[in-house]
Parts: structure tokens; sequence; C-alpha cells
């Protein structure tokens, strides 16, 4: 192979299928990660992504599809190279320590080679998640946080070509969480691993994702970096998952849909065809010279912002706004607002 030929991605999977009890949970999902890249996995609870995972990991089988690691097909139509030999690290919620090992032994065990050599790598990477100094401990005395740090270096120890996490961070609470994720996140990508993690929080996503697959039903409905798919989101649901969103209806004539607040260009959409306009909160803008005017229902003080509720007047549909915190106004006040066209997306109405 020449020098200049492109190296395969660290991953690639193509048309995966898996149907339970003739329901298929994963159809046709098709993605590949390059190594050192960080992809998530985003959907609603039961939308396929665990079972996606699961094929990759090999712990599942596909009824139909691909995975290829580094080029190597894993599994295929008649063939299925077991977990152990895929090169792959896991991370899941429940990452379970062995409580009869200390923290070094557990990040110990399933390395080969010479026990100095073993311990050295083990003691490497707690140095870099910052556990070190618990090398002895065992995982009952230490806390959540620290444990999730332990099974990182447990994970990484083998130098997996892939690192699988299956919503690795749910059991920690808040704080804790923005701290673990960040550190584990930059030690990923010191081991150059690539990296595919399930979650079905956006803002996790957002925070963690080179890339973002978003999943419903079974099927991949859109890939992109975080601020593509949440700027750009193919249809209403796909929008909605990320915030509350504001609607407006209307019909599509001369191109365009009219709404109190504007008219909205719809290309792709047939004359006469039903279209939503959609929008989220903190476009929503208040006061100027905005198109129409809105009453206030109420106003929640959310601490760096407020969410304003109106009602557009002349019976108009409600709508949100997500303002700066101090910004409180009063039930009954009327206040012009405005949508600019570039913050709102128009489709085709759906349900
Ligand atoms: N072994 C199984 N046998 C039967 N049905 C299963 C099996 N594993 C998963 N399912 C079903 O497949 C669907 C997808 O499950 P999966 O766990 O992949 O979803 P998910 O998106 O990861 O959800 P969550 O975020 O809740 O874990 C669900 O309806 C689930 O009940």
């Amino acid at each position: 192979m020449p020098d200049s030929a492109p190296s395969p991605p660290r991953l690639d999977i193509r048309d995966l299928h898996r149907v339970f009890g003739g329901h298929a949970v994963v159809e046709a999902a098709t993605l590949s990660i390059g190594a050192g890249e960080c992809l998530c996995l985003l959907g609603p609870s039961g939308c396929g992504k665990s079972t996606t995972l699961r094929m990759i990991a090999g712990v599942e089988r596909p009824d139909a599809g691909e995975v290829r690691l580094d080029g190597v097909r894993v599994s295929a139509p008649g063939l299925h190279v077991p977990p152990e030999a895929r090169s792959v690290g896991l991370m899941f919620q429940d990452f379970a320590l062995f409580p009869h090992l200390n923290v070094a032994r557990n990040v110990a065990f399933g390395l080969d080679g010479p026990r100095p050599a073993r311990h050295a790598r083990a003691m490497d990477l707690l140095e870099r998640v910052g556990m070190a100094r618990f090398a002895a401990a065992f995982p009952h005395e230490l806390s959540g946080g620290e444990q999730q740090r332990v099974a990182l270096a447990r994970a990484l120890a083998p130098r997996p070509r892939l690192m699988l996490m299956d919503e690795p961070f749910s059991g920690l609470d808040n704080r804790l969480r923005d701290g673990i994720r960040d550190q584990t996140l930059a030690l990923l990508r010191e081991e150059g691993t690539a990296v595919l993690m399930v979650t079905h929080e956006p803002e996790e996503a957002m925070r963690m994702a080179d890339r973002i697959v978003l999943m419903r039903a079974g099927r991949i409905v859109q890939t992109g970096a975080p601020h593509e798919v949440y700027n750009r989101p193919v249809d209403r649901a796909a929008a909605a998952f990320f915030s509350d969103i504001n609607l407006l209806q209307g019909r599509v004539r001369n191109g365009a849909v009219a709404t109190p607040l504007g008219s909205f260009a719809a290309p792709g959409l047939a004359e006469g065809e039903a279209a939503e306009v959609v929008s989220r909160p903190q476009h929503l803008e208040i006061g100027g010279h905005g198109a129409a005017r809105g009453r206030v229902l109420r106003a929640r003080f959310l601490g760096r912002e407020s969410l304003v509720e109106f009602v557009l007047e002349g019976d108009g549909p409600r709508l949100q706004a997500m303002v700066p915190g101090m910004v409180l106004p009063a039930p009954g006040e009327v206040f012009a607002l405005g949508l600019r066209p570039e913050n709102c997306h128009v489709f085709a109405r759906t349900g």
C-alpha cells in the first residue's frame, strides 16, 4: 500500500440490524469513528443505542451488517470475533470493580506480560486519573467518583483501540460529573483512543462529542458536529430533543409560511402544504420592532436565565422566551415579539 493511502477508520459499521421478537430495534445503523475522535450516540430511552453498542462490543450478534475495526471485519454474516479479541474497552454505569482486589490490581487485571510492567502501566494510569495514592485501597473504601476514575484507568490499561461507554457518568452527582467527564475525555485523547459513548442527555453529548449521532426508534436520523445538529435539525423532533421549542403553524404560499411573527421561506415544501416554523426559546426577541404582540402569562426565574411564557394577542399560540436571569416581567405585561428567519427551521407539519 502506498504511504499516502488513508488509514481506515478506527471503527466502521455498515447497515447493522437487530431484531428482537419480530421488532427491529436497530435498523441500518451506519457510522465510522477516527482515531482520537469521540462520537456520542444520542437518543431517547429504548431507541436502540445500547443494542448498537453491544453489537460493536461483540456481546450481541447483529442479524445483518458489518463491524470493522481498523479495517478488519470483526462481525459479518458468518463471522463473529468474540468480545475479548476485539481490543475494545468497555465502561458502563455499573462498572463493578472487583471487590476483592485493591485498586492497583483492579487496573492491572486485564494486562498481559511480566508483573513489574503490568504494575507500572497500572500505576501510570492511576497517576493520570489522580488516583495513585489509592493504589492499595479496596473499591468499597472509595467514593462513586473515585471508583469511576479507577474504572476508567482499568478500561484504558490494555490500550484498547476503541472505548465503548454506556451512560458511564449517570451514577455521579452533577458537580462531580463535569470534572470527571472532562478528565476522561482528556485522557482518552492523550491515548488516541476512539470513543463511542451512549447517552440520552443532549448536554452531555454536546459537552463530550466531536460528532453526535442522533437516533430515534432504531434509526440514525442525523449525524454532525454538536453545533450542526443543534443549529440545523433535520426535523421538528430532532430540534425538540435538544430544548423546548416554539411552534408556529401555517400554509405555504408563494414559497413562504406567513405567521404572526412574520413570513418564513419554506424551501422544498409544496405550495399549499401545511408547515410548521420551529425555533428555540432563546431566539424569541422581546421588545424592539417585533412583528407581533405577546402578553406575559408567567415568568420563572431559573438562576442564570428566566423563562417567560407569552400568549400572542388575539388568542394566538403560546411562545416561550429564554432571557437573561435578571429580566423578570410581570404577568399581563405586553411586549413586541420578534423572530429572525436565520433562527427558524421550517418543516412540513407533523402530528
Ligand atoms: N435482549 C433483548 N431482548 C428483547 N428485547 C430487547 C433486548 N435488548 C433490548 N431490547 C429492546 O430493544 C429496544 C432498544 O433497547 P436499547 O437498550 O438498545 O435502547 P437504549 O436506546 O439503549 O435505551 P436506554 O437508554 O433506556 O438504555 C428496547 O425496546 C428494548 O426493550
